[in-house]
Parts: C-alpha cells; structure tokens; sequence
C-alpha cells in the first residue's frame, strides 16, 4: 500500500520497525505520542532486511502483514510497504531522502524511534545525515538510559534537542524531540520467547496479530528433551 495523503504542511510522521511481531509497545506508546503532538496519521515502515540486527524468525510479508492487521479499522495508522521493494539493508537514510524527494522540501517528516534506538543511533549507516531530511521523536522505553554515553551523539543530540513541540510543524526538519509517553515494558523479543516456551503473550499484542501467529506458526514451541 502506498502512502495516505497530507496536507502539505502537516507533520508526516513514520515508525519505523522490524516488527518481529508487532506489540503494544509498539501501538500504544504511538497513539499517546499523536495526543500529544497532534498527529493525525502515523506511517508504518516496516523493513526488509534489517540493518545490525540478527535477521526475523517472521518473513517480511508476515511482518507486513501482522503490520496491517494491527492497526486495520484505525484511523491513525497506514502501513506503507517501501521498504520490503529492495533486498538491502533497508537503511532509514535512503528510505527518507527518497519521501523527501517526494514530499518536496517544505513538508514537515518525522521518524519515530524508541529510546534504545537513540541509543545506538551513532551506528546507523549515514546517521548524522538524518536530521538533513527528517525530524526524529524518541519515544521512552523502560530499561533504556536517557544519557548517551557517545560524546559524538551527545553534542549532535544537543545541537538539536527542542523541548518546543511546535518545532516539529515550523520546520521541515532537523529537531530532535522526546515525547512524554508511558513507558511499555513490551518487546518483540518477550513475545518470541513466550511463544517459544508455550506461554500466552496476549496481554501483549492485539488479537488479530495473535491469531495470525497461530495461523502461521509463527514463533513455534522449542520442545526439549
Ligand atoms: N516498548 C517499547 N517502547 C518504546 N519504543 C519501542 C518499544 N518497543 C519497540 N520500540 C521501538 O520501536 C521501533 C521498532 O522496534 P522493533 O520492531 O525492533 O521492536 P522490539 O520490540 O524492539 O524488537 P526486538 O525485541 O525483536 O528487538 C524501535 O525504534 C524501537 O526502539
Ligand atoms: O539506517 C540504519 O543504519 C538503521 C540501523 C538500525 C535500524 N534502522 C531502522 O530503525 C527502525 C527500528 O529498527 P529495529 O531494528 O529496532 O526494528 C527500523 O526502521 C530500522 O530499519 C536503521
């Protein structure tokens, strides 16, 4: 699917994950952040071959998938499906400078991260290009520091960190912000791991995701002897 409409001036936002699966530390975080930012529409990117990571147990159309019927029937979200189009790393500078290209030079873009993505954000391909062409939120996340130990990060962090959400629309890029949303102790890795040693993870993703799991055997039990 491709990209829903905005206004040439309102904040397009992206969130951008592996999704091994989708969770409600994923959602929920997400929809406090769109109360209190005013956003309108959040963009699901989920990534093909993820960059510095070991790769998915789900396959990228699984991923997609679990993607769409996460958010099906909410008026937030759309899932846009670039980034599975190309078998490299699906490296986020790449994927911004083409919507960038597309969106013309004024459109305020935002990419969502969690905080453990701040965290080691220095190792990503081209990273300090990034404020070039987007915005980037932080989302908090339980367990996660909020100093940056990387003296370069720290002083590019500083150079952009605004407190001022209105930023975010002023400018079509180059702020970072860090949203006051709960913190979620949900990780895509608990939910492999239950399923692997037969737990239920309802508690921890919608439904719909759940039964698509199940359909699929997705995140099978490990069986030991
Ligand atoms: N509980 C959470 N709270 C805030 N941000 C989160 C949370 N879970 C994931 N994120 C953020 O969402 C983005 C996509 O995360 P991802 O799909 O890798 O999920 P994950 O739960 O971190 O997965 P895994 O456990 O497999 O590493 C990342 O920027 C990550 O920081
Ligand atoms: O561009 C990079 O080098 C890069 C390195 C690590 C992660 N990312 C992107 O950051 C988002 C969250 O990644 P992950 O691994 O936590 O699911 C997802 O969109 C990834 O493609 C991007």
């Amino acid at each position: 699917m491709t990209l829903g409409n905005t206004g040439e001036n309102e904040l397009m936002a992206l969130f951008g994950g592996t999704f091994d699966p989708i969770h409600y530390g994923h959602l929920r975080p997400v929809e406090q952040l769109a109360c209190e930012i005013q956003l309108e529409k959040v963009i699901l990117l989920p990534n093909n071959v993820p960059p510095h990571r070991p790769q998915p147990e789900a396959s990228s159309a699984q991923r997609l998938k679990m993607a769409q019927l996460a958010v099906e029937g909410n008026p937030l979200f759309s899932v846009d499906s670039r980034e599975l189009q190309r078998d490299t790393p699906s490296y986020t500078i790449e994927t911004l400078e083409t919507l960038r290209k597309e969106r013309g030079t004024e459109q305020p873009l935002a990419f969502i991260i969690g905080q453990d993505s701040l965290l080691t954000l220095y190792k990503w391909y081209r990273w300090e290009s990034l404020l070039d062409v987007c915005h980037l939120v932080v989302l908090a996340r339980p367990g996660y520091a909020r100093e940056l130990d990387t003296p370069a990060l720290q002083r590019w962090y500083d150079a952009h960190i605004t407190e001022d959400a209105g930023q975010l629309r002023q400018r079509p890029q180059g702020c970072i912000y860090q949203a006051n949303t709960p913190l979620l102790d949900i990780s895509a890795t608990e939910i492999r791991q239950r399923r692997h040693e037969g737990r239920d993870c309802s508690d921890l993703l919608p439904f719909s995701v759940e039964r698509y799991i199940e359909s699929q055997g997705l995140y099978r039990e490990h069986f030991t002897s």
